[in-house]
């Protein structure tokens, strides 16, 4: 029993097997934050449409058993002005397995800590898979916006996201920089008594399962390439030692042998016998190349807050962040949300783009195994951009585009079905 929580009867939950596979039900409980901002816009028509396409492609014999948990804003009017991230909400994430957010709020500076990652952290969600691709007449600053074909794996849980800091003053702060001092040498700190710290972690194993898992996924998508984005002509220890294990474990776990005297060094995809090259970039230069050169790059690996900065970059080139989808994923559990946020002076008002939310969805039938409906709506999302019946930051670029609502896209997919 929850307390605020009402578990859909008709519904089963999803189970996880030893090898992490999925058992699915015909009517899998689906628990979904509606987000704050735009959320309370931009999920009711994800749902919508995620219906239209399994009542379609299923003809009635699956659904989705819908349950709503709450987070943020909504959370503090049902559990109490404080509580912005229930437990019974985090329990249910876990023990459904499968998930979707709308985001949510994160104050700049003071106030609560991103909720967003808390949800990432406390679920060890550690990959933060953003794929990004182009739909056929969907306005872009690129003259070949097709060319870019990218997905990333993000690093979800090390990094400054941790969120070890200290404000500026504090005696917290004034206590490390005595320490720095002190015990460790540290002359570097340019101003020391009013300078704020943050601690970076970045370590062996968090680098090691991230970069398993997107060389494992160039292995099962056939990708040419995977490159580990990084700062570490700087960041030495952290960015340089992610470049540094992600090479290690190539070599040691997945046979990838020295290219051209290395670092770069190349394997074999045993599943296609196609050479997957395994590349680094510095994260500036990185960012210049995915502009100038972006069919160079395919599955990209790296660090959080890189990961960060490339998602809403990539998500540019292809349209914006309003069909930039994405999903956070342990062994286990999968909560899928889009790139985007709350998009605040937009809230209510029926206006932005739900595509990012509905693409993550689609990604979401994809991991159940319900690929009928994930294609339907895949095909629906090409169709209605052709159209050119698109919401306001796609028709504001199109010439002959009919701008249409939020809920108004939702039902221009639905017709497309
Ligand atoms: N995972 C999550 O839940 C995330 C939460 N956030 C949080 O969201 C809040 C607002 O952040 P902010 O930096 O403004 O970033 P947002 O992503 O919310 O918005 C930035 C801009 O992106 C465009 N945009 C956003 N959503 C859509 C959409 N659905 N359709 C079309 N265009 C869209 C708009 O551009 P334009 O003005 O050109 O129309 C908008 O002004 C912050 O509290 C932040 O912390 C941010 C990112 C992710
Ligand atoms: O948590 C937040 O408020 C922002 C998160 C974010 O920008 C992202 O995950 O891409
Ligand atoms: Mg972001």
């Amino acid at each position: 029993m929850y307390q605020h929580i009402t578990v859909p009867p008709a519904g089963q939950k999803i189970t996880v097997n030893a090898d992490f596979s999925l058992n699915v039900p015909a009517t899998p409980i689906i628990p979904y934050i509606e987000g704050d901002g735009t959320g309370a816009d931009i999920t009711p028509v994800m749902k919508k449409v995620v219906d239209a396409a399994v009542h379609k492609a299923y003809g009635g014999e699956r659904n989705i058993a819908w349950m709503e948990i709450f987070a943020g804003e909504k959370a503090t009017k049902r559990y109490g002005a404080d509580v912005w991230l229930p437990a019974e909400a985090l329990d249910v994430l876990k023990e459904y397995v499968v998930s979707i957010k709308g985001p949510l709020t994160t104050p700049v500076g003071g106030g609560i800590r991103s909720l967003n990652v808390a949800l990432r952290q406390e679920l060890d969600l550690y990959v933060c898979l953003r794929p990004v691709r182009y739909f056929t007449g969907v306005p872009s600053p690129l003259k070949q916006p097709e060319k870019t074909d990218m997905v990333i794996f993000r690093e979800n849980s090390e990094d400054i996201y941790a969120g070890i800091e200290w404000e500026a003053g504090s005696e917290g702060a004034q206590k490390l920089i005595a320490f720095l001092k002190a015990e460790l040498g540290v002359s570097k700190v340019r101003f020391p008594a009013t300078s704020a710290l943050g601690l970076k972690p970045v370590s062996i194993e968090g680098t090691e399962r991230l970069v398993r898992k997107a060389i494992q996924y160039a292995i099962d998508h056939d990708k040419p390439s995977v490159t580990l984005v990084h700062k570490g002509n700087i960041m030495k220890y952290t960015e340089g030692g992610f470049r540094d294990w992600g090479y290690a474990l190539a070599q040691k776990e997945f046979g990838a042998e020295l290219f051209d005297g290395g670092p770069w060094c190349k394997l074999k995809n045993p599943k296609t016998g196609r050479d997957i090259m395994i590349k680094d970039s510095i994260a500036d230069a990185f960012l210049q190349q995915i502009l100038l050169r972006p069919a160079e790059y395919s599955v990209i690996a790296t660090l959080n807050l890189n990961g960060d900065y490339i998602s809403d970059a990539l998500a540019a080139q292809v349209g914006g962040i309003g069909i930039a989808p994405g999903a956070n994923m342990s062994d286990s559990v999968a909560m899928f949300e889009a790139t985007h946020g709350t998009a605040p002076k937009y809230a209510g008002k029926d206006y932005v783009n739900p595509g990012s939310l509905i693409l993550s969805a689609e990604m979401m039938l994809r991991h159940m195994g319900w690929s009928e409906a994930a294609d339907l709506i895949i095909a629906a999302m090409g169709k209605a951009i052709v159209s050119k019946k698109v919401t306001y930051d796609f028709a504001r670029l199109m010439e002959g585009a009919t701008q249409v609502s939020c809920s108004g896209f939702g039902e221009v997919l639905i017709e497309q079905m």
